[in-house]
């Protein structure tokens, strides 16, 4: 089947649920108080960021009724205050790159000058162009009933907010997350920032500090050490920690280059102000505590699921630290009619995840399929220059699971001549194997998050590396570099003792 419900949330208009099976009617009420509406519907979605809307618009778009609960802005995290800013901010960010660099093109330029309230209008407008697929009126459309308000669980089957109960025979829960603030001495004294607000901020940063070294932290990094700001990051392990270490290097040092300040193996224990300064701390794992002083401070070191006046107990849901308990079936475990979607469901926390999400629930709960949420290799980007995308199983991970019974063919894009042409020939792609089989991908260098996607074609279809040699590339591309770690893991093979052997013996045939 189809990706119905992930297609779905961002695709135009379909056709109207049917809003007769919303059974609405008053019910008894306190003297003086608007009177509560009751409703029972097919399906409660609490939450319209990417995991909610993508299942509310399939389920709406299927015939079923149902009721989409938001408490703030439509569209969620990626919309309002996460992947779309951040994408929109790094392509500012890399116009101004590409002019400081257009020197090794030959094209002489004077250096950008950034206008950060003119940079800040181009985030804006590119969350403006994007919200109406995930607006109200969108869903009103879809014929979902959409209500703008806090929803809490009111007993297993039933949420209410301060106008509506609702009693439905699904609920999903798709809150999603927020920035985990740590419990570092004096963060709480000091005005701090967060993906909520680092992209309103009224003037350019003069150094900004940002605690944590992953993807928020080093593209935020890179985009405002292009747009003129001193960035300093302060990563307590590695950076990048969950990419293939050769290729988290790769980027980590493309930043140093440009100027980015990566403090790796130290954590941040302390934070002062002192008048305008933001001071921070830190301890060392070796070697020498560093006092950094900013103006700014960004607080990058993970997320927090979103379960606020929920009332989880009163719908008899079952949760820990990292989320909703579910299953591989994305139910929860305490309550059945309940399932988690997206950040909301203690996985990875992708916005490609939460409509692969509301796809397992489509194809689980209205097509009795029995897909399972980790049933496909889940690829993850981090989009600097360059881009690090990670699909699989990474080359560490592959040799500890099965030690040299893996290989690791691999391209390096200076043998690209697409690469060569466009004098940026950083990177490589990587691909793990075992036994002709694809565990995982690697690629480091501009467009990796492009490229991937071959291999994820491939790994996601039961493809084997093989499959990747066979077909016709065309030239000259970097996706070419997929197709060339691919041959790579043949080149023994097939220009080997035993081939020339054959091709001598082949030859006698006339
Ligand atoms: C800076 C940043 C950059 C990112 N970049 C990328 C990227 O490039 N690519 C990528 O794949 N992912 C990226 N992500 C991650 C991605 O944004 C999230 O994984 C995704 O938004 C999760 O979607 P969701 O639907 O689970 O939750 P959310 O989008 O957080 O939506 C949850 C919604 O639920 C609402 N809500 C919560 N509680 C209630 C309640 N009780 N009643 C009513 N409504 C409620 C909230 O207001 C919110 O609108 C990024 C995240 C950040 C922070
Ligand atoms: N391009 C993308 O797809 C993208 C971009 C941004 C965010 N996201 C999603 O959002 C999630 C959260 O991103 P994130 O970067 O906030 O979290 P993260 O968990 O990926 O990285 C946080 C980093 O902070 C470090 N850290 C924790 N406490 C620290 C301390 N006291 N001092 C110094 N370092 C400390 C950790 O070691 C870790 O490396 C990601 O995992 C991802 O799922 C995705």
């Amino acid at each position: 089947m189809t990706d119905l419900a992930d297609q779905n949330a961002r695709a135009p208009l379909g056709g109207s649920a049917d809003l007769d099976k919303i059974a609405t009617s008053p019910a008894p009420h306190a003297a003086g108080t608007a009177p509560m509406r009751e409703m029972t519907a097919d399906l409660v979605v609490i939450g319209a960021g990417s995991a909610g809307l993508s299942a509310a618009a399939g389920a709406a778009q299927l015939g079923l009724s149902v009721v989409l609960y938001e408490k703030g802005e439509m569209g969620g995290d990626c919309l309002n205050t996460g992947c779309v800013p951040s994408k929109a901010l790094l392509s500012a960010a890399k116009a101004a790159a590409e002019i400081r660099d257009a020197g090794k093109f030959g094209i002489e330029t004077t250096p950008p000058r950034i206008h950060w309230d003119k940079v800040k209008q181009h985030v804006n407008a590119s969350i403006a162009t994007i919200a109406p697929v995930d607006s109200q009126e969108r869903f009103e459309g879809l014929g979902c009933t959409v209500i703008r308000e806090h929803a809490k669980f009111a007993g297993p089957d039933t949420i209410i907010s301060p106008t509506t109960r609702v009693k439905a025979r699904r609920i999903i829960i798709a809150t999603g997350s927020r920035a985990f603030i740590p419990p570092i001495e004096g963060l709480a004294t000091v005005p701090y920032l967060t993906n909520e607000t680092i992209f309103s901020i009224p003037e350019m940063p003069k150094h900004l500090i940002i605690l944590g070294g992953g993807p928020i932290g080093m593209e935020m990094a890179q985009a405002f050490t292009r747009l003129g700001a001193k960035v300093t990051v302060v990563e307590m392990g590695k950076a990048l920690g969950r990419a293939d270490r050769d290729h988290a290097e790769i980027a980590i040092e493309a930043l140093r280059d440009e100027g980015v300040t990566i403090l790796e193996g130290y954590k941040a224990t302390k934070i002062e102000q002192d008048g305008e300064a933001i001071r921070v701390l830190t301890e060392p794992k070796g070697g020498e505590a560093w006092t950094l002083e900013g103006s700014h401070l960004l607080v990058a070191v993970g997320r927090q699921t979103v379960f606020d006046g929920m009332d989880l107990e009163a719908g008899n849901v079952d949760h820990d630290r990292r989320g909703i308990i579910v299953g591989d079936n994305l139910r929860s475990k305490s309550n059945k009619r309940v399932w988690a979607l997206g950040d909301a469901a203690g996985r990875e926390q992708f916005t490609h995840i939460a409509g692969w999400h509301a796809s397992v629930f489509t194809r689980r709960a209205f097509f009795k399929q029995g897909t399972k949420a980790d049933s496909l290799p889940v690829p993850a980007v981090t989009y600097t220059s360059p881009e690090v995308a990670q699909l699989g199983m990474t080359e560490a991970e592959a040799r500890e699971k099965h030690g040299d019974d893996i290989s690791a063919p691999s391209f390096k894009f200076e043998e690209s001549d697409r690469a060569i042409a466009e004098a940026n020939t950083e990177g490589e792609v990587k691909l793990i194997v075992r036994k002709g089989k694809l565990l995982g991908a690697s690629i480091v260098g501009k467009d990796a998050g492009d490229l991937i996607q071959l291999v994820s074609v491939a790994m996601s279809n039961g493809l084997g590396v093989k499959d990747l040699t066979n077909f016709i590339s065309p030239y000259p591309t970097r996706a070419e570099g997929v197709k060339r770690a691919a041959n790579a893991h043949y080149a023994d093979v097939v220009f080997g003792k035993s081939a020339r052997l054959l091709v001598s013996l082949l030859q006698r045939i006339p």
